[in-house]
């Protein structure tokens, strides 16, 4: 892995909310291909590190460069053009619309049409171009016999592979996942590993995952960061940051 490029670049990076460190000067780097895990107990501020990332937050102090050109002072939609894309913990489709709008419209800021084009129409070469991206993506994600359903009928785990179908519609070099197991049940749970590698390899991507459900992480991870109150306390292979004591104090302390 040392002869590939590292492509993400976190430097320092803190978030006070009044008195809380909710970040605390935290740095790393991510390696292009790698799946990345970020864990640690509820409220170690793996969510607002996410934020931090992906312009939603802007951080205290600190920097993230992405192939050497600084994100952080971003808004999330030129983060997001950048090439990296996001899932949310709490998922944000829009619940009223089809499997199908819903990646439709994730792909706008990518195909540059706006709100005029979408009132006065889009060049009909490039609504088929959208129209065939999404079914692809669709398809991708084992959802296209659903493409005409509302997303608010989904079960958890198939509303979770519809964000990731609209994070991939913007074609991203980065996806970072908050929590992509959650409220999942076992089967699903047993397939995301296997989905997550197919998504990274099939589009060439850095993957980076919050995740609560620790076996996934240790099965599915490159390499492993620890948060714990804000601060890093561990990073390396999965294997030597289960031994680490300092991550066994901070579960056993913690939860
Ligand atoms: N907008 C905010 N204003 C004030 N405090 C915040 C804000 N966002 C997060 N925090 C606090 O920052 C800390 C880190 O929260 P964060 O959600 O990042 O943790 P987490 O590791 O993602 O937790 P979980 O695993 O429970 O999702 C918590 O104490 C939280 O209450």
């Amino acid at each position: 892995m040392s002869a590939r490029n590292v492509v993400l670049e976190a430097r320092n990076m803190t978030r006070r909310f009044g008195g809380l460190v909710a970040v605390n000067n935290v740095s790393f780097d991510v390696t292009e291909g790698e799946i990345f895990g970020l864990i640690g107990p509820n409220g170690a501020g793996k969510t607002t590190l996410f934020n931090l990332m992906t312009g939603l937050t802007p951080p205290s102090t600190g920097t993230l460069t992405y192939r050497g050109q600084t994100v952080t002072g971003l808004a999330p939609h030129r983060v997001a053009q950048a090439g990296l894309s996001r899932t949310f913990q709490n998922i944000r489709l829009f619940r009223g619309l089809t499997a199908l709008e819903n990646v439709k419209i994730a792909q706008h800021a990518r195909t540059h049409a706006g709100i005029w084009q979408g009132v006065f129409g889009r060049a009909r070469a490039e609504e088929q171009q959208v129209e065939r991206r999404a079914w692809e993506l669709l398809d991708l994600v084992g959802l296209s016999d659903r493409a005409g359903e509302s997303a608010g009928n989904f079960s958890y785990g198939d509303q979770r592979r519809l964000e990731i179908a609209r994070a991939l519609a913007t074609e991203p070099r980065v996806l970072l996942l908050d929590e992509p197991a959650a409220g999942m049940n076992t089967a699903e749970k047993g397939t995301l590993t296997a989905f997550i590698r197919e998504v990274r390899d099939q589009f060439d991507l850095t993957v980076l995952v919050i995740e609560h459900h620790v076996p996934l992480v240790m099965g599915l991870c490159d390499r492993v960061a620890v948060l714990n109150f804000g601060e890093l306390i561990a990073i390396g292979d999965p294997v030597s940051v289960q031994r680490d004591p300092k991550v066994i104090e901070a579960y056993l302390g913690g939860e």
